[in-house]
């Protein structure tokens, strides 16, 4: 599919504004132009800011029944359009058409789900009377909406990321300004172009693109701003979370995600489950396993298993239905996993497979006896790069993947309940999947991690629940006080 080079615009509470400075938008395929976006400014930031302070009035006076009308009228619209979203998601990313296809279904549920939940957020009544000198007083709380939110996401999911800022804020009640990833804007936008299709009042939503640079700070620290709903990496999250003074955080950041493979497992799942949850999306997925822990027993017919389910992924055009691994978002990521296997090839480690890179793509690769010192060893490789292991037993396994500053999810393959009960409680994760990879997820979910992976759980109804606060409302019924 081709882009004309047209130039997009930004939506400011309801407007589509250009700008005379643009960001180029490339596919990271090829280094190909796609696309433009404007430039924003940092008047253009204080402006949004302005707009949501007066579409956040707009937001918490829609009915429930037009939210949810609004909702699922921008849910259908992506659906009638699913295959330009797809498309757009795979040209601009890093993804598969095939894994494209996939994000955008997950989309359109994201936002039904939104739309369910908005009938949910409810509160409830309170015994005041349960203490004593409470006599003839009762009470209840209800739920209202935090105001403005700015919603900031990463590149590598483009579409279903920002369902989950755009949907559960509308749900609640809340205006928002969405930041979405500097090399993948288009998405963003288009799912901008569903809500302004919906029908949703101006000034609620705005879709502002620009460098970090230009306009972050004055999205973080405004004291007009109630809540920094971020997605990304560790490191700007604790950038962000410096600057953002007192408001309501949600930090979804990175991860370097564990598996665990007991000696009773059912080893060909185990490997094509790993296999599959190491290298989708390049590995450019916060659940990516990087980690993988093998009871000593089993390990070397399993490494066999792994390497030949990876032999078997194919690389080529990502809009190909025959491509199942595509590129890095760009060269300077593709430079980072190289030098990073170097440098543990350099410290001890063997390439198993893979290990080779051609511009942007990288070869899923599978390294053995990395030592801990190495970078790739603890930190997010956020790329086509895991990791084998050798273990004793369970106990070492789950004490060494804690041993790290990063707790998302973690999966764990054995047929013994008592294992898997062991490891659901003592991995220091937000998810712990047994029998399956840690990619897995559910947008119904609570969804976050623990230590460096983040702060409080996205997942619509538990997103809108961090989106809203409690007030509570007391009646004095007697003068029995
Ligand atoms: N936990 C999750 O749900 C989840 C989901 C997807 C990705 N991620 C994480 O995201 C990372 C990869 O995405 P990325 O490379 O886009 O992350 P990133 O941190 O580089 O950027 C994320 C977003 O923050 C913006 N940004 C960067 N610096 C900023 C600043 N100083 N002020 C304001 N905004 C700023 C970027 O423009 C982008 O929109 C990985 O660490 C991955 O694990 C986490
Ligand atoms: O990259 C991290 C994503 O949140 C995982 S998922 O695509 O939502 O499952």
């Amino acid at each position: 599919m081709t882009m004309k080079i047209a130039g997009k615009k930004m939506l400011l509470g309801g407007q589509w504004e250009d700008r005379e400075n643009k960001i180029k938008v490339y596919n990271p395929e090829n280094n190909d132009w796609i696309d433009s976006v404007p430039a924003a400014t940092k008047e253009d930031a204080i402006k949004a800011i302005k707009i949501a302070n007066q579409g956040r009035k707009i937001a918490e006076q829609l009915t429930v029944y037009e939210r949810m009308n609004i909702l699922n009228q921008a849910s259908d619209y992506i659906e009638k359009h699913h295959e330009e979203y797809s498309s757009l998601i795979a040209l601009e990313g890093v993804k598969t058409i095939k894994e494209a296809r996939k994000e955008t279904t997950r989309a359109i549920e994201t936002l039904r789900l939104s739309a369910e939940e908005a009938r949910r957020l409810t509160g409830e009544t309170i015994p005041f009377d349960q203490m004593p000198g409470n006599n003839g007083r009762f009470g209840y709380y209800y739920r209202f909406p935090i105001g403005v939110i700015v919603a900031i996401t990463p590149y590598n999911d483009p579409l279903n990321l920002v369902a989950h800022k755009l949907g559960p804020a509308i749900a609640s009640g809340n205006a928002i300004i969405l930041k979405p990833a500097t090399e993948t804007p288009l998405s963003a936008l288009k799912m901008a172009e569903a809500f302004v299709h919906a029908g949703l009042p101006e000034k609620v939503l705005t879709v502002i693109t620009g460098r970090s640079r230009d306009i972050g700070d004055v999205l973080i620290e405004s004291k007009e701003v109630h809540m920094i709903s971020f997605t990304g990496g560790l490191a700007t999250g604790e950038e962000i979370s410096k600057k953002a003074g007192i408001k309501k955080l949600s930090m979804e950041l990175g991860s370097n995600s564990p598996a665990i493979v007991r000696k009773d497992a059912d080893l060909p799942h185990a490997a094509r489950a790993i296999c599959s949850g190491a290298f989708s999306a390049a590995g450019q997925n916060c659940l990516s396993v990087q980690r993988i822990y093998v009871e000593e027993d089993v390990y070397s017919v399993f490494k066999e298993k792994l390497l030949k389910e990876t032999a078997q992924l194919r690389l080529g055009s990502k809009l190909s239905e025959e491509t199942d691994i595509g590129p890095l978002i760009n060269e300077q990521e593709a430079e980072k996993v190289e030098a990073w296997v170097n440098e543990a090839v350099e410290k001890g480690a063997n390439v198993l497979i893979g290990g080779m890179r051609d511009k942007t793509t990288y070869t899923p690769t599978i390294l053995e006896d990395v030592p801990k010192e190495a970078t790739i060893h603890d930190e997010e490789v956020f790329g086509p790069v895991a990791m084998l292991f050798p273990v004793k037993n369970l106990e070492e396994a789950i004490q060494r993947a804690n041993d790290v500053n990063y707790g998302l999810h973690a999966g764990i393959f054995t047929r013994d309940m008592e294992s898997a009960f062991q490891a659901a409680h003592s991995l220091q994760v937000g998810g712990v999947m047994v029998n399956d990879s840690s990619d897995v997820r559910i947008d119904a979910m609570p969804f976050g991690g623990v230590k460096g992976s983040g702060l409080g759980r996205e997942g619509v109804k538990y997103a809108m629940r961090d989106m809203s606060e409690e007030k509570v409302v007391s009646f004095q019924l007697s003068n029995e006080s």
